[in-house]
Order: structure tokens, then sequence, then C-alpha cells
């Protein structure tokens, strides 16, 4: 752990939820009020190591995706777009202290990675969420911004998410609490997933649409690959799962989106998933694209949340 507090600034314990007019952010877990300390262990911070509501209280948007690298441009680039002083290159991990995630903090923004899968991305919010509970943040929107293989879409396109599903594509995340099957809801923030969009349209030759993710466990086999170490099933099966995949609905595949979707709305914080599609799974499987293509592609979910946050904060007369 970075840095040890003096004992006058220790955080409050929280009645934060009592607030008017504020959203704050909800734990809902009987047992956390009761404990002496809390220590995020895969986030390398702790309530009572570090003044979370000094470091993190006025955090307003938190944008999430696999990669350390994209989250650092990520926070690189917001830099940038915030017109903060300095050139941002100096810009500390806060996670440093371990190697699970990185995280970057940009004025009212935090840039965090979340790995690649349904547990890690659960691990992760789970400590986000208690540490954005701890510093008393209030109003925060969260964007998850990724990669994935769209089905019968053009590569490049950005897919906005209107509801996450299974690989039955069922509209749930279920999550195996002892030994009991429990099913929650991943309908996401349909008012902030318009917004999205038209903030989409303000940018020049961005392919951008609304539709179902699709979550799995499994970027191959889960993903109806044909090039994994295993496959048990034929094309013909495959191109069928996905055409009636996209019949229900679904315009790209990931990986977290469920587990993401179900976990921000139980703990009443406003969600979106924006990912870029890098392929289509009704075409091929393997993702062959040129380097340099591949980064600009990554780069479109970066630019539409940034012209977001901007908007939000009144900056959209700022262009980059
Ligand atoms: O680009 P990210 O955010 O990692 O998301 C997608 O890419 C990974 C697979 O390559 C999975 O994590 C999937 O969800
Ligand atoms: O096909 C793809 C591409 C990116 N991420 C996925 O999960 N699937």
């Amino acid at each position: 752990m970075a840095s040890i507090l003096p004992a006058s600034n220790k955080p409050m314990r929280s009645d934060q939820n009592t607030y008017v007019g504020k959203s704050f952010v909800h734990v809902k877990n009987p047992y956390l009020d009761a404990m002496d300390e809390d220590i995020l262990y895969h986030l390398d911070l702790g309530t009572k190591t570090h003044n979370l509501p000094a470091m993190f209280g006025d955090v307003k948007f938190v944008c999430v995706g696999g990669s350390p690298n994209r989250m650092k441009a990520f926070a690189l680039f917001m830099h940038q777009e915030l017109r903060l002083p300095g050139s941002g290159e100096d810009i500390e991990d806060i996670c440093a202290g371990t190697d699970r995630y990185c995280m970057y903090k940009v004025g009212p923004v935090l840039s965090i990675s979340h790995g690649m899968g349904i547990p890690s991305m659960s691990i992760m919010l789970h400590e986000l969420i208690k540490l954005l509970h701890h510093a008393q943040c209030c109003d925060v929107t969260i964007i998850r911004m990724g990669t994935s293989g769209g089905i019968g879409v053009a590569p490049g396109s950005v897919v906005i998410t209107d509801t996450a599903v299974d690989s039955f594509f069922k509209p749930r995340f279920e999550q195996v609490i002892l030994d009991n099957i429990v099913t929650r809801s991943t309908e996401l923030d349909k008012e902030l997933a318009e917004e999205l969009f038209n903030c989409s349209r303000e940018i020049p030759n961005f392919p951008t649409l609304i539709g179902h993710t699709m979550c799995t466990y499994d970027f191959y086999e889960g993903q109806g690959r044909l090039d994994g170490a295993l496959c048990s099933f034929s094309r013909e099966k495959k191109v069928d799962y996905l055409k009636r995949a996209y019949i229900a609905g679904v315009r790209n595949i990931e990986m977290e989106s469920t587990v993401f979707a179900a976990m921000c709305r139980l703990c009443g914080l406003k969600a979106a998933v924006v990912c870029v599609t890098l392929l289509d799974r009704l075409e091929c499987d393997q993702i062959n694209l040129p380097h340099d293509i591949l980064v600009e592609y990554q780069q479109r979910p970066q630019l539409l949340i940034s012209n977001f946050i901007k908007q939000r904060l009144g900056l959209c007369d700022q262009t980059s």
C-alpha cells in the first residue's frame, strides 16, 4: 500500500446514501459497515491506508476496458481533450502496487482495466463499486469501452449495447452464489445509450448502431469459432447459431457485458457498453486486421466516449 493516512484523515463511515437530490453508489452488503477497514486487495487500495474521498470524491465518469494499455491511452487522450495542464505523460497508475489491474485518474474521469472475461470483470467491479461508495462519489456514469466480434455488421462499426444477453440470447446474468444460481437482469440504461448514439452522429464517418450484445464465457468454443484448440461442431451449426443470434437482435459478441450490466444496475450506476467490432463473425473467425487498423478501430469507442464526456461537462465546442 502506497500512502498511510494520519488518524485525523480517516474517512467517515457511510451514511451517504441518505443525501438528498444526488445519486450515490449503493453497496448491498450489510456486513460492510461493520468492518473496521476495507482492503481493496486487487486495486492495492484501502480505507485505512488511503483517503478515498479525497482521492476519488470528484469522479463522475468511470471508463473500463479489458487492456491496460488501452486504458492508459484513454487516460492520456482525456488529459489532452480536457485540456488539463501538463503533457499527462507522467500520469501515474494508481494501482501500480498490483499487476492485476491498472487505474488512472484524469480530472473527473477514472480509467480502469478489467482484464478478460466475467470473473476478472466481476472482481474489479466489486472493488471499484466499494471504492466509489467509500469515496462518497455521486452521479457517476460508467462505460465499458471494448472490442468485439460483429454479427452481420461491417468491421469497424461501433455497437452501443441496449441489452446484454447470454449465450441463449436471454437478458440475464447467472451468478453461482454458494450452491445456488442467482439470476440478475442485464438491462442497461436506455437513455444513456441514446445519448451516446446521438453523440456518435456528430462524428463524421463513424458507423454506429444500437443493438444487443452477447456475452460469452469463452472466445473460441463459447463464441462458435472453428479455429480454437477444440471444436466439436460443424461450420453449418456455427452459422446457424450466429444467424439465430442476429435474428434475436444480437449485433456483437464479447465477454464481460452481462456481469457489468447486472452489477452496475444493482448498485445504482448508470452504465453503458460501447464496443467496436473487429470482424464479421458470419464471414470469418480470425482477427487478421493490420496493426494500424486494429489500433484505429480501438480508438473509436474512446473518441465517442471522450466527446460524450466533453458534452456532459459543457466542453463540446472544444474540438481535438
Ligand atoms: O477488448 P476487451 O475490452 O478486452 O473485450 C473483448 O476482447 C477480449 C477478447 O479478445 C474479451 O475481453 C472481450 O470482451
Ligand atoms: O470476436 C471477438 C473479438 C473481440 N472480442 C471478442 O470477445 N470476440
